[in-house]
């Protein structure tokens, strides 16, 4: 192995933390100086929150940068010499030259797609391993077979630096994968932003990892429009969040929100939980029928011959059937949700009492006309919209309604399901909101509307006034050039932020982000918010009614949906992508399939896949990229407590992090004998050793997992019970084993 090689990419890569300690420096000086300015009220504090936004941008990307920043080297055949890395630098000579080019560049596309067959004119590709900041090893590939000269570090397998990744002991936190992004999956990374891209995959084929670094991607194509309206990551609970949540920072990017569908109502928390039955039906695409039907049954007639008689002044107002049948038949004409057909109604029965005073008081008792004037009749009127009775009985017939109040009062009284249905849903006035009841909260507060007209006419007329005033800012700053809004690496911010330019609206918006939020929080704090894109990972299994919510925050339908059917564990999943799409976007989306197991080694691939295999016979698993000749085990046992304890003592290595996964009502007892064992709704996954249930496996991975009482399992939990382990897989049961696992049991 060439030394000298070594030390000169060392001598590079040295360099290139010096220029990166030096940005940074620089960075965080600026973001000190301008808070510590004390200038002259408005214009002062503008400039400064400008300053310490566009900053601290940039300071996340720096500090991204701090681990493997650089990772690559492509020596093309025209002499042309790049480095690859996870943020682009730029030297401070005049030119700006490039040190290091960000892996989300085009001219970076070689690394990851250039083979022996189609070189993309490269000559030499360098992987540059580093630990903290020294290069420990060098990988290099000849491309050009014709090239005769040799550097010492030309590896006998080329997928060297990849199998040390997929080997390599797990912490409990997904790790990016910039290094080694194989060609399928850079295809996905890099694929058009607009419309829907369906990933689907099997266990570990990398759909999480891949849709992570599209989002990254499409951040660094996209930032203008990306940075402003947000990209939203959605996932199936909150371990799986904290579990990926790591990824993006570490590439720099920090305008994701990530969550569940659950949270996806402001003001909301979802603290209880259904039954199978009920999340069932509360997810079913009929429901946005029946809760339409419940809100028109909100909207009410007296029976006719039993009028509501109000008392007034002038004497009594009788709102009868006709009138409210009338009224209402007119509000809902309007086409507008229940609440902002409200003041329709309102409206035409304040009109019709007003006509039967008018007709009563004014009446000639010899059949002439009638003696009020318009004047006259406009002020009777207003007595009537004024009377607090009058609105009661509006009231009565045609509530104001908020989401939560209609909700909770249709689920302690459902109508339009069966009795059955009726029954797996109806729960007490009041009871904690559940994950499927967002879904129905969403499309209720889509049925009923919120009348914001006045805060929304308020809001635009302050942003007018800030818009002027930040136009009035850039227009004294251009004369005076009293200060500079132009970063002075502007080619890094070009690299880093793609801006360099602050028109008045933006700086508008930056003065409003600044005072509180990212777009990110914003969109948090906003059910009505348009996300920029959204990927949705364990896609299969969203209901309907999530779907719905999900669609409504995407307007431009811009998402990258992952899964694989066969880990659909909830019943209230969608079927197939078909059925899932074509409400919304025909048949007009893009399916794209990922083939290699990265995570799960042969011998346990082979066992996990006969599980499907007893309901379909041609199943067919994604391939294992890799083999360890460890087999996987299985125990029966009378204490399962006592040897789960065994077990875990005996596989837990001093490294990397073990699993036991086990059905919900053994934790206990099985926590009782796994001393230091962390478990609960949301497990610290970054301790040695967990207990999970298999719902909570999902997407999750651990060096050594322990399966306990699969028989226990659904088919496709059990699947994904076994398919979570890099290393070693072990079986404990007490009851029986399921058929599938026959062939282990035979193992020693
Ligand atoms: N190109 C790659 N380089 C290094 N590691 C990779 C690569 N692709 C995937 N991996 C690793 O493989 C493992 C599985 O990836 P991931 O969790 O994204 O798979 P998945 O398809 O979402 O699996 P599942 O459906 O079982 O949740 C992760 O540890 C991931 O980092």
């Amino acid at each position: 192995m060439s030394t000298e090689e070594l030390r000169e990419e060392q001598q590079f890569v040295s360099g290139l933390y010096a220029r990166l300690d030096a940005l940074r420096e620089e960075a965080e000086s600026a973001v000190q100086a301008s808070l510590s300015q004390v200038g002259n009220g408005l214009q002062a504090r503008l400039e400064r929150d400008v300053l310490v936004a566009e900053r601290s941008g940039l300071l996340a990307a720096f500090d991204a940068g701090e681990n493997g920043l650089c990772f690559g080297r492509l020596e093309f055949r025209d002499g042309r010499d790049h480095h690859i890395g996870r943020i682009g630098i730029r030297a401070s000579d005049t030119e700006r030259t490039p040190l290091v080019i960000d892996w989300r560049a085009d001219v970076a596309r070689p690394f990851y797609l250039a083979t022996g067959h189609t070189p993309m004119g490269l000559r030499r590709r360098r992987h540059i391993t580093t630990e903290g900041r020294e290069v420990t090893a060098l990988h290099d590939e000849l491309l050009d077979l014709s090239d005769t000269t040799r550097t010492g570090h030309e590896g006998a397998d080329a997928d060297e630096v990849l199998l040390a990744a997929l080997d390599s002991a797990r912490t409990g936190r997904m790790h990016d994968i910039v290094q080694t992004i194989q060609a399928e999956q850079d295809r996905i990374i890099r694929a058009p932003h607009r419309g829907v891209l369906v990933v689907e995959g099997g266990p570990g084929t990398g759909k999480t990892v891949v849709a992570l670094h599209r989002a990254a991607f499409l951040l660094y194509a996209h930032r203008e429009l990306l940075a402003k309206r947000a990209v939203l990551i959605v996932g199936p609970n909150p371990a799986f969040l904290g579990y990926i949540g790591e990824v993006l920072p570490a590439l720099g990017e920090t305008g994701v929100l990530l969550s569940t569908v659950g949270e996806l109502f402001p003001g909301v928390t979802a603290t209880g939980t259904d039954t199978p039955e009920a999340a069932e039906v509360k997810g079913r695409a009929e429901m946005a029928d029946v809760l339409a039907a419940a809100v028109r049954d909100r909207q009410r007639t007296p029976e006719p011959g039993e009028p509501i008689v109000i008392e007034h002044d002038d004497g009594d107002l009788i709102l009868d059937w006709t009138i409210a049948d009338q009224a209402r038949e007119a509000a809902r004409a309007a086409d507008v949700p229940h609440n902002l057909g409200r003041p329709h109604f309102a409206f035409r029965v304040i009109d019709e009492l007003t006509a039967q005073l008018a007709e009563r008081i004014g009446h000639d008792p010899y059949g002439g006309p009638n003696f009020l004037g318009p004047d006259d009749i406009a002020q009777l009127g207003k007595g009537v919209a004024a009377s607090t009775e009058v609105h009661a009985a509006i009231e009565e017939l045609w509530p104001t309604l908020t989401p939560q109040r209609f909700l909770a009062e249709f689920l302690e009284d459902p109508t339009g399901l069966s009795e059955r249905d009726a029954d797996a849903v109806r729960r007490p006035y009041g009871a904690p909101w559940t994950a499927a009841d967002v879904l129905l909260l969403d499309e209720a507060a889509e049925l009923l509307g919120h009348d914001d007209s006045a805060v929304r006419a308020a809001a635009e007329a302050e942003r007018a006034k800030q818009i002027a005033y930040a136009q009035g800012v850039l227009d004294v700053s251009r004369a005076s050039r009293t200060y500079e809004f132009e970063d002075k690496d502007e080619d890094d911010a070009e690299v880093l932020l793609a801006h360099n330019i602050i028109d008045a609206e933006r700086m508008a918006e930056r003065q409003e982000e600044a005072d509180h939020r990212s777009a990110a929080e914003r969109a948090a704090a906003d059910r009505t918010w348009a996300f920029g894109h959204i990927i949705v990972d364990e896609a299969q299994e969203l209901s309907a009614m999530a779907w719905r919510l999900l669609m409504r925050r995407c307007p431009t339908r811009s998402m990258t949906l992952v899964g694989d059917p066969a880990q659909t564990a909830e019943a209230g999943g969608c079927g197939s992508w078909d059925s899932i799409l074509a409400p919304y976007v025909e048949d007009r989306w893009e399916y794209t399939r990922l083939g290699v197991n990265y995570r799960t080694p042969v011998e346990i691939m082979d066992v996990a896949a006969e599980v499907p295999r007893m309901e379909r016979p041609d199943f067919m698993p994604p391939s294992s990229v890799r083999s360890t000749g460890v087999r996987p085990w299985a125990r029966r046992t009378d204490d399962l407590a006592a040897s789960v304890a065994d077990a875990v003592a005996a596989e837990a290595g001093d490294e990397g992090r073990l699993a036991v996964i086990a059905p919900r009502e053994l934790h206990a007892e099985l926590a009782a004998e796994l001393p230091g064992v962390t478990a609960g709704q949301v497990p610290d996954l970054t301790r040695p050793v967990v207990l999970i249930d298999p719902r909570q496996a999902k997407g999750l991975e651990f060096d050594t997992v322990l399966v306990v009482e699969p028989a226990r399992y659904g088919t496709s939990d059990l699947y994904v019970a076994l398919t979570r382990a890099t290393q070693r897989l072990g079986v404990l049961y007490g009851d029986e084993l399921p058929v599938a696992l026959k062939q282990v049991e035979a193992t020693p």
